[in-house]
């Protein structure tokens, strides 16, 4: 027994523990928004209190934590309402009350027709039957009155509510129907399992079971045909057990029924497969009413069985129509391009686009399904497909978090091929770009000039965007030497978004003037390396060209460049 001094040691310690996961989350979610610079940040160190409570909490005994245990499970018992699509005990349970359901549906039948219950094996039916009917009593008396719904848009959680709310609905009454206690009758009839159809009523949980698990599948087609499937099955499983007992009921001497011969219920299931599948190879019927039970048994299953067969197309049908549009719309442009007499160099180009981009992201324009959103769920979503990549990104990484999420919705993914250009030197920058899968290298005249490589998290093509260079020409050759993911950020789209924060402007300008000035001391480097050259070879012209770089240099250039001049002197 647990006294209630130890109760309330566990609430307190329960409630220590959801505050320390309460601050834990607060601290995960600064650290996320601030991680530019948080080392700088002395708010988000532990204080020595938090360190010293964090210490207390991790030495607690054991038993103390059984307790935790113990209480949130009383907790859980406690809490007024659940939650139909995230709360794991209620989607256990309704998984419960389906198996419990199936067993009823399955075996009424079977035990109703076949002699398949015995009065040795009458124990564990009935077993069988109020272990099925105890999920159904706990589904009702611990779930379905508890159960959250949605009241005027919004979700009601109070007990009284969700309790009303139950017993006025269809939901209810079917529930109650379902467990109607009519095994009473078998006092008055016997035990025949024919009286329990009214099992078969609660399909609710059935299909919200259904539903979720569906949802929650990656590859939902196979389940909805796995599903379709077995309902075909069902239907043969009721088929042969009718067709077991009108042969009982003739007393198994016609030529066109069950003849006791091997096992009843696979004989009678073959023959009921052969007939609603409409394969033929049955016995042919002799009398009118075996006539009559033919046929509508071959009716019943040319209908069955085509709703089954469509239900399956349509499932096949709905997963492939990604892949078909996709093929439509590499169809149309090879079409095209060759009504056009393009190069088939650029065709193949074309081709390996469309497969690169198809293999890798399962989608041609990720924008066109995104645009149908609303603008929040729009942001959201982006943010959760690309903002680890996004807080990456060295020149965004001290700007406001929100420039962020509205830069966020005016990326647009694109790919480049092995060998393409992202861009030229003069060329005119409309678009920067960030580099999400890949890699690109920054050369010179050619691609073996390599002065530098851009890896996934970098942006680049901003100095042009921002005219910090003097004008809107593209400083650098960009190289995708391999397939290269991109998201571009069209000038238009920067300049809407950077107008809203001065501050990131200027973070933008500060850091792309940096790697301008960086590239002047690149230049007077390769200036001055290839005049000491000409020194050596006694070139006067280059000697003057590299004391015209190296007067250009800033102070601390020139100390550096005057050391290479030394060292170069006391060399000779
Ligand atoms: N000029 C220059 N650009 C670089 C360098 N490294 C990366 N880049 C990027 O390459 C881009 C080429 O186009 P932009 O001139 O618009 O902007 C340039 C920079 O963003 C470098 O060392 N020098």
């Amino acid at each position: 027994m647990i006294s209630s001094q130890d109760e309330a040691l566990s609430r307190k310690a329960y409630e220590t523990w959801n505050r320390k996961c309460v601050d834990r989350a607060r601290l995960a979610e600064k650290n996320f928004f601030n991680d530019a610079d948080s080392s700088s940040d002395e708010s988000l160190e532990p204080t020595l209190d938090a360190k010293t409570a964090k210490d207390d909490f991790l030495f607690k005994s054991s038993s103390q934590q059984k307790l935790n245990l113990w209480y949130q499970v009383k907790n859980y018992k406690l809490s007024s309402s659940v939650d139909p699509e995230n709360d794991n005990l209620y989607i256990f349970w309704q998984f419960l009350v389906t198996v419990a359901l199936l067993y009823n549906a399955i075996c009424i039948p079977l035990r109703a027709s076949f002699p398949y219950q015995t009065a040795s094996n009458l124990h564990i039916w009935l077993l069988l039957d109020y272990l099925s009917d105890c999920t159904y009593v706990i589904d009702v008396l611990l779930f379905q009155v508890r159960r959250q719904y949605l009241k005027r848009g919004c979700v009601e959680t109070d007990k009284a509510n969700t309790k009303s709310h139950y017993f006025a609905s269809w939901r209810c009454k079917r529930d109650m129907l379902a467990i109607a206690p009519t095994d009473l009758l078998y006092l008055l009839i016997g035990v025949k399992p024919l009286i329990r159809v009214n099992r078969l009523i609660k399909t609710d949980s059935y299909f919200e079971f259904n539903n979720w698990f569906e949802m929650s599948l990656k590859q939902a087609y196979l389940f909805r045909v796995a599903r379709t499937t077995g309902y075909l099955l069902y239907i043969v499983h009721l088929d042969a057990c009718f067709y077991y007992y009108i042969s009982y009921m003739w007393g198994f001497t016609s030529l066109w029924g069950y003849n006791l011969k091997g096992v009843a219920y696979i004989r009678c299931y073959f023959w009921a497969f052969m007939t609603t599948v409409t394969i033929g190879n049955v016995p042919d019927p002799v009398e009118t009413i075996e006539y009559v039970l033919q046929i509508s048994n071959y009716f019943a299953g040319l209908f069955i069985f085509s709703i089954v067969i469509g239900q399956v197309r349509d499932s096949v049908q709905a997963a492939s129509a990604e892949v078909e549009a996709y093929r439509n719309q590499k169809n149309a442009c090879i079409n095209y391009m060759q009504k056009n007499n393009i190069p088939i160099e650029i065709q193949k180009k074309v081709r390996l686009w469309f497969e690169y981009t198809w293999n890798t992201q399962k989608i041609l324009n990720e924008n066109d399904l995104l645009k149908q959103m609303p603008g929040k769920m729009h942001t959201e979503l982006a943010i959760n497909v690309h903002m680890d990549v996004l807080s990456k990104v060295e020149i965004f990484k001290e700007c406001d978090r929100q420039l962020l999420y509205d830069l966020l919705l005016k990326l647009k993914p694109i790919l480049y091929l092995p060998g393409d250009y992202v861009c030229k030197k003069g060329e005119v920058g409309r678009e920067m770009y960030i580099i999400t899968n890949g890699m690109v290298q920054v050369v010179g005249e050619t691609k073996s000039q390599i002065y530098a490589t851009l890896y996934p998290g970098t942006a680049f093509g901003e100095i042009s965007l921002l005219a910090i260079g003097g004008g809107n020409r593209r400083t650098a050759n960009i190289f995708s030497p391999g397939y290269t993911t991109l998201f571009i950020l069209y000038k238009q789209d920067l300049n809407e978004v950077v107008q809203n924060y001065p501050e990131a402007q200027g973070i933008l300008r500060r850091k792309a003037k940096k790697m301008l000035k960086k590239d002047n001391v690149k230049k007077t480097i390769t200036a001055v390396s290839s005049g000491l050259h000409s020194v050596k070879q006694n070139k006067g012209l280059n000697l003057i060209k590299a004391v015209f770089h190296v007067a250009k240099a800033s102070n601390k250039e020139l100390k550096n460049m005057s050391k290479i001049l030394k060292c170069e002197d006391s060399k000779r």
